[in-house]
């Protein structure tokens, strides 16, 4: 089977510097909201992502696997992976174009096993924007920011009002002000 990606990103993109507002080199970024399955800090079995910034514009997560991420016995299950991806990339849409986005379409390639017991080190870079549509990629690899790679994935995130979380979700409306427009 080929593993050539097709071109990406797909369309013509300009390449945004970072947000004045963008956290520096070494700010670790707690949760979004406690809540979240991805990073939040009171979701009992949620992945608890770690996220700090990184250098040349880049958003590094950790991700522990523990044995509540099991797909196989002792190997952690794809679809908590590419949450993991999800989470890490749409942080790094956030924090760097402080813009609320949600994500339209991930691709994830799986390159090796991820063991229980392992430690993700994801590391998500901005590919481009086109308008509302921002592409983002990350490199997921094992127990170190230089081990192997174990996962890749390549995402769309599309800009949306702050709106679209307090007409389909539950968001505050008062939370929206212009120094906190971003996710929730
Ligand atoms: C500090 C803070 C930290 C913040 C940290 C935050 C971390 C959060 C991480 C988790 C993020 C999530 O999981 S978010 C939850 C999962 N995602 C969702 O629930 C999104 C559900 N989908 C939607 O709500 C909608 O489909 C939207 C908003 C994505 C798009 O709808 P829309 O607003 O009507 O816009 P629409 O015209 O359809 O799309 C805009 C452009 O994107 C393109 N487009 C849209 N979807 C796709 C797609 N799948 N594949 C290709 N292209 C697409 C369209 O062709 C169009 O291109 P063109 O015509 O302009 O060329």
């Amino acid at each position: 089977m080929s593993r050539v990606p097709p071109k990406w990103p797909p369309v013509e993109v300009e390449h945004p510097a970072p947000h004045p507002d963008a956290p520096e080199q070494g700010t670790k970024l707690g949760p979004h909201y406690a809540h979240c399955f991805g990073c939040g800090d009171e979701t009992e079995g949620g992945l608890h992502l770690q996220t700090e910034c990184g250098h040349d514009a880049t958003i590094i997560a950790q991700f522990h696997v523990t044995d509540a991420h099991q797909g196989a016995p002792g190997l952690a299950h794809g679809g908590l992976l590419a949450c993991a991806f999800d989470e890490a990339l749409g942080s790094t849409v956030g924090q760097l174009l402080r813009k609320p986005a949600v994500t339209g379409k991930l691709e994830t390639d799986f390159l090796r096993p991820v063991p229980v017991g392992s430690t993700l080190h994801i590391a998500g870079k901005l590919d481009g924007v086109a308008g509302r549509k921002v592409y983002a990629s990350a490199d997921g690899r094992l127990d170190a920011p230089d081990g192997p790679i174990a996962l890749r994935a390549r995402a769309l995130f599309v800009i949306v009002d702050f709106s679209h979380f307090t007409e389909h979700g539950t968001a505050d409306p008062r939370d929206v002000h212009p120094d906190r427009d971003i996710n929730p």
